[in-house]
């Protein structure tokens, strides 16, 4: 098997000094894959997401991307290697404008960031009307547009996203899905936590369904949404 872009392999640590979370637990990504990690409430979805970001302590295994081993980087270190976190919450400026969230996003950059304001700006129209508004008036899915988008100013080369439909309607919820696939059509490698399996499973190239902090099953998000065993087990029959 060919090394994926990013990989974060046979993770097993914790939180702090606290008891393991993630047990052996493998999450990877590829350049035009949108990847899901899905299971249930508290199987460790966030946390191995976190641990891919570098943000708890991996006791055993690894994180790679592109080939290099970055494991021992801290996040900020990881931003500058190409990483984008959208985290679940806290993830923009309330009280600043949506351009001023976006200007924010490109705080690692030297050089001129507005053309990628502009792809933002096509990739969510609605940001472009309302860029100057404060962030923290716009709706629910707004907001989470505003946080891809922060991210994105920073020309990520892998994007990992945390529950980003959380507390967001069906309509809402589909609407960023859409948005997420148009992202993943320019190329961007997408490594997503998603509370919603059902339709997260429906987008996704590639798919983690964890257990208590464990790899339970793994495919694309078709053949898990036609495993009669992860039908029953956890998306309802
Ligand atoms: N910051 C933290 N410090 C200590 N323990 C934590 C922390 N965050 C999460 N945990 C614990 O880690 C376990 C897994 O939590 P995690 O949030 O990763 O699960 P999840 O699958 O994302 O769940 P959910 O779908 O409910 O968000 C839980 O037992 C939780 O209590």
């Amino acid at each position: 098997m060919t090394e994926p872009f990013l990989i974060g392999d046979t993770m097993t640590g914790g939180y702090g000094r606290g008891p393991d979370i993630l047990h052996s637990c493998t999450i990877a990504v590829n350049p035009g894959e949108i990847a899901v990690i899905v299971g249930p409430n508290g199987a460790g979805k966030s946390t191995a997401m976190k641990a891919v970001f570098g943000m708890l302590n991996v006791r055993s295994g690894s994180v790679r991307l592109d080939g290099e081993d970055i494991t021992t980087l801290t996040p900020q270190e990881r931003v500058l290697k190409g990483m984008g976190f959208v985290p679940q919450v806290r993830n923009i400026f309330p009280s600043m404008t949506v351009e001023e969230n976006l200007e924010m996003g490109a705080f690692i950059r030297t050089d001129n960031f507005k053309d990628t304001m502009e792809q933002v700006y096509s990739l969510f129209p609605i940001l472009r009307d309302k860029r100057y508004q404060a962030a923290g008036e716009l709706s629910g899915g707004q907001r989470q547009q505003v946080a891809v988008g922060r991210a994105l100013m920073t020309q990520p080369r892998v994007l990992l996203l945390d529950e980003p439909t959380a507390g967001v309607s069906p309509v809402v919820m589909d609407e960023l899905f859409d948005r997420i696939i148009e992202v993943s059509r320019t190329g961007m490698p997408i490594l997503m936590v998603e509370q919603n399996a059902k339709q997260a499973l429906e987008i996704a190239d590639r798919a983690y369904v964890l257990v208590q902090g464990a790899n339970a099953h793994t495919g694309t998000g078709q053949e898990m949404l036609n495993d009669p065993v992860v039908r029953r087990s956890f998306l309802g029959g």
